[in-house]
This record gives C-alpha cells, structure tokens and sequence, in this order.
C-alpha cells in the first residue's frame, strides 16, 4: 500500500498525444491541455495492470517493481509516452525485453519498438554494436569488427540504411572474385624473405585455385556425404594431376595465401579455423565443413565487397535511436513462465515482459553464463553445442606516414597457415596512414594471449619481415573478440559430419524466447546483414506469437515488409 501512496504523489508530465489519451478516461479535461502535469492515481493504476493482464494488486506490484529499481522505468513501463513517430492505436503494448545490442538485438529492438511494443534492451557492454565497433581514438574511425558490407546491392537488407545515410563505400572486390573480400591484382605478396612474389605468379596460381575450387564444387555434387574441403581438394589433386604442379616452390605457400583468403567466401571462415593447418596438412583430416549442398556463390549476395569508409557505427547509431538501451546490464539468467518472461542482470535486478528476444552470440550461449530455467530444449542445446565459433582479430598500425606499396593488401607466403600473414592497407580506402593485420585460427588465439604492446610489436615484426625498412606504429589498437566474455568468438562455423540443420535449430523459438544472432542465420551467418536479418525475422516471429496470444493481431504495425523503403543507391568507389 505504501508503493500505491507513492504512486499516487508522482507528478507526471503528460506531453503526446498518447499519453493525454490514455490518462482522458479518468481526467477527461486533460485532452484540452498542449502539455500538463497530474497526479497518478490508484484507479489509473488499476486500469493500466489490468491491461498488462496483472489483476493482482499485490503480485503486480512486486512484479512491477522489480522490473526496474529506477522509479522512472517502471513509470515509464506504466505510461510510455509516443515518441518514435509511428501512430500509436492502443493503449498498453505487449512487452519485449532485447538481450544484446548487436545488430541483431537493435534490428530486433527497432521493429518491435515500431510496431508500438514496449521494448527494453538489455547489454552487458557499454556501447552498443557488439562485434561492429568503430573505434575513434585514433582521430577517425577504424573499425575492430566487421567493416565490410558483403554484397553491395540493393537485395542487401543493410541497403535502404546505408544508402540513406549516404556512407561511402570503398569496393575492394566484384562478386566474381576469386578471393572472397579482395581482387587478386589488388595484392603484394612476398615470401618470408622478404622477396616479393612475381605478379604473373599470383595470376597463374589464382586460377589454378579457381579451377580447383570449380572442380571441388563438381565433387560435392557426387558425395551424399559430408566431405571436409581438405578431402575434396585432395579428390580434385588425384583426378587432376595437372594442378599437383601447385606444389612447387612457393606456390605452395601461394595457393595456402589464397585458401586463407578465400576462406571467408559461402565456404567462409572453415579453414581459418580449423584447429589444423592447411598445405601440406591439409590433406589431413581437418575439420572443414563441406556440406552444403549449395554452391558458395549462393550463399553470397551480388555485388561485391565495400569497406564501410567511415565505420559501421553511423549505422547502429542510427537504429538505435530512441531505443531504451540500458548499458553495463549483463544478463545471467531467463526464467520463461506460461505469461511472461523474468529476466535477471548481474546485480540481481529482474525485468519483466511479455516476450524476450535473445541476441547474444554463439560464443556466450556456449559458455552457459545465461542460465535458462527451464533449460532449453535438448535440441536447441545441441545446435548450441555443434556449431563452432572461430576468432579472427585486427591489430591495427598507425603510421606517421605512408612507406609501403600502394595496394590493398600486403600478404607474408609462408608454407603453414599459422605463419601466413596478411595485412589490410587502409590508406587506399580511406587516407590514413593505417595497416590492419588481421590473424585468424590458431595464431589468433595466440596472439590474444600477448598483451596490446607484444601483439602490436608481433604484427609490426610481420611487417618487418617484407618491408625491412617499416618505420615503427606511432599507434596501435588491439582487438580481441576470442577472450572479450562479452563475444567469446568472432564468427559461427558449421563442421564437418555434424547435422545440417543447426542454424535453423538456433533460430526457432522456444516458447516466448526468440533468438536472433549471425549464428541463427541460414542464409548468411558470420556477417553483419544476416545478424541484422535475423533480428528482424525473430522480431517478426515474436510479434506473430504475442499478439496471436492475445488476440489483438490487427492492433499494429507489421515489423517488416509493408512500407517498401524508398531505394537509394549505395555510394561505392575504388581509386
Ligand atoms: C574481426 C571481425 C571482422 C568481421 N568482419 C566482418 C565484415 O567485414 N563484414 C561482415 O558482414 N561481418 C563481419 N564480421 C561479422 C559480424 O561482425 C558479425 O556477424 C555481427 O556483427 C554479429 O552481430 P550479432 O548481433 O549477431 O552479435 P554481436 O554483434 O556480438 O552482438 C551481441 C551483443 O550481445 C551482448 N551480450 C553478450 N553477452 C550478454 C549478456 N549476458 N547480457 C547482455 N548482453 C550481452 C554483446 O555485448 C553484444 O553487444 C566480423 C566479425 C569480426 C569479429
């Protein structure tokens, strides 16, 4: 009773229309005000538990408070206010709580909140984007995560907001490329002595892969059976005796430089992160996901690869406009019950809501520090287990200036994965004078074990080794999305022999418990649209089921598909 006198003295500001609408069935006289101020009381109370279908005082209260010890939130819970300029037609919203700001959860958090849900996001971080992260502390943007838009066309889900925003792109492959993310004649390749390899040999070895990797596509097609790519090319090595010429001097090294490379195409991140190395071991056993009965270019979309000029962060921000985002709110448990979903932050403060959408990544739900009660089903604990998550890293160099060849990727050729190195020349795209080593696999690992100042000299003795005369970084930033508890990964992978279903099983809900994430895309995982599409796809689903359940499904407005967004080109170049 004490909390419904407190209730009763809150002065609230009543500003939209919403609210002025909301409060008319008691305070009629409130609809003539612009803005005005009154007193809460109990029968308003009453009204408003009763529409969030809470008819025990008591219980309601508690359940009410809990949500959030800040007075403010559960005031605001009770009366949001409208201020996303989409038309509000109902008074009391169904509920949402977003665990994770990624793209997935913002994406999921933006279209439930515009289909007039009373959305909270909850993230452990203090910034939002997740594994997109500009970072600004050099003077200009760089980013630690993604940065590149894969698929530069207007079918990319990405596209009406990066167009809008008019943020250039710097394309650093087209779609026929034989590498995934760089065109071959854009490289300097050098072996570990520092002697440059000859351009024509660069051309000759990328073709032979090229038709390696055609004939590999020829092999899937015979096997019914999972294959790992190791195995594959090593069929393609026995038909074609022609291609074992590949082996000779460092070609070997080369074709291992491509492989690396490549490995993020539709067969993706699989051999960066096998746990073994490729040539010659690549023959060997390694666990390679060769399963998809789909050609790679499939699972790509057209257009080609754009480095986002000046960072991701323009987007997220963007999205997450007017979203209620509470930062530093580390989720460690999800309870699920017949009306509702409790969720429980590190410092013991719970939340309430209707529905939940579950956004954190794979690498997280592995490690169990999200307690789900019940547990999850063993199906979805399963996909959990099975699909891998692999770690690729930036060691970003700034450099007082310029002193290295004017291509955009510097590579080291070395006979092992693990000594292959690559480096990414920002210069080009952006005009800074800026090298991104990018280690991945098992060196990544590694390397996350040094602290910032090794792991920048690391990378920097790299550098030495095919330019002797590099000056030394003036700056340096260090990622490391393996160890971040907040990541515990960079990408998903499926491997080899394990169900092919596993994306999907990650996605489907369980009960009110959405799940959106770059690991619960089928179409395009590891990537910053599909963590997008996913998000909206589970605030789609989520909406389906909460509004079906309540019967109020003409109520609002569709998450996605309805407004057909007005198509603004993309802004992409290359010097
Ligand atoms: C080095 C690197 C380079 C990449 N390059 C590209 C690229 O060029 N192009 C591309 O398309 N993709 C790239 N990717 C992949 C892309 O970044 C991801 O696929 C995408 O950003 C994932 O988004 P998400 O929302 O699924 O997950 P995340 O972005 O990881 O978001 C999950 C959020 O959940 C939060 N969280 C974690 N635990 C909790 C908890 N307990 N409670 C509350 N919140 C929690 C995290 O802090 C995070 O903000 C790259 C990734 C890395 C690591």
């Amino acid at each position: 009773m004490g909390v419904l006198k407190c209730l009763h003295d809150v002065n609230l500001e009543v500003k939209s229309d919403r609210a002025k609408l909301m409060y008319s069935s008691f305070v009629p006289e409130i609809l003539k005000f612009d803005a005005c101020k009154i007193h809460v009381s109990e029968s308003c109370i009453r009204y408003y538990l009763s529409l969030f279908r809470l008819m025990d005082m008591e219980a309601c209260y508690n359940g009410l408070l809990a949500y959030d010890s800040d007075f403010s939130s559960l005031m605001r819970l009770l009366i949001t206010p409208c201020n996303s300029g989409v038309e509000r037609r109902h008074a009391a919203s169904p509920s949402v709580i977003v665990i994770g700001g990624g793209f997935a959860g913002i994406a999921a958090a933006r279209a439930l909140h515009d289909a007039s849900f009373q959305v909270v996001l909850l993230e452990s971080r203090d910034r939002i984007g997740g594994r997109v992260h500009t970072d600004n502390s050099l003077g200009f943007p760089v980013d630690l995560g993604a940065s590149w838009l894969h698929g530069v066309c207007k079918e990319n889900p990405l596209a009406p907001v990066i167009g809008r925003l008019g943020l250039p792109l710097y394309r650093t492959s087209g779609e026929n490329s034989v590498l995934y993310d760089h065109d071959l004649e854009s490289y300097a390749l050098f072996d570990m002595d520092g002697h440059q390899v000859p351009q024509d040999l660069v051309k000759n070895v990328g073709e032979t892969f090229e038709s390696i990797l055609k004939e590999t596509d020829s092999v899937r097609q015979e096997y019914s059976e999972d294959m790992s790519i190791s195995r594959a090319i090593s069929i393609v090595f026995e038909r074609r005796p022609e291609f074992s010429g590949i082996y000779a001097e460092w070609k070997v090294g080369l074709l291992q430089m491509l492989i690396l490379s490549h490995s993020k195409a539709g067969i993706r991140q699989v051999f960066l992160f096998s746990p073994h190395h490729f040539i010659p071991d690549f023959m060997k056993n390694t666990l390679l996901v060769f399963h998809r009965k789909q050609e790679f270019k499939e699972v790509l979309l057209p257009g080609g690869h754009g480095l986002m000029v000046r960072g991701y962060l323009p987007v997220i921000n963007t999205l997450a406009k007017g979203l209620d985002i509470r930062l530093n709110h580390r989720v460690t448990k999800i309870m699920r019950r017949s009306n509702g979903v409790k969720v429980t932050v590190e410092d013991g403060r719970t939340f309430f809501a209707d529905a939940t959408v579950v956004a954190v990544p794979l690498g997280v739900l592995k490690s169990n520090s999200i307690k789900f009660e019940p547990r999850l089903p063993g199906w979805k604990e399963a996909a959990i287990a099975e699909l891998g998550v692999g770690i690729e890293n930036k060691i970003v160099l700034h450099f007082e200036n310029v002193f290295w060849p004017k291509v955009e990727f510097l590579g080291v050729v070395a006979e092992t994965s693990y000594r292959c190195s690559y480096f990414l020349n920002l210069h080009k795209a952006t005009g800074h004078s800026v090298l991104v080593y990018m280690p991945a696999g098992q060196l990544a690992r590694d390397i996350e074990k040094m602290s910032d100042e090794a792991a920048a000299n690391f990378a920097f003795i790299q550098l030495k080794k095919i330019l002797p005369d590099a000056s030394a970084p003036i700056n340096y930033l260090v990622s490391h999305w393996g160890a971040d508890v907040n990541s515990l990964g960079s990408y998903s992978y499926d491997a080899v022999g394990k169900p092919h279903d596993l994306y999907e099983r990650l996605r489907i809900p369980v009960d009110n418990l959405f799940f959106a994430g770059e690991a619960t895309s089928v179409d395009y995982p590891g990537s910053v649209h599909g963590a997008y599409s996913t998000g909206l796809m589970a605030a789609e689903d989520c909406r389906m089921r909460v509004l079906e359940r309540y019967g109020e499904l003409d109520l609002f407005q569709p998450v996605m598909g309805e407004e057909t967004p007005v198509s603004i080109p993309l802004l992409i170049s290359r010097m």
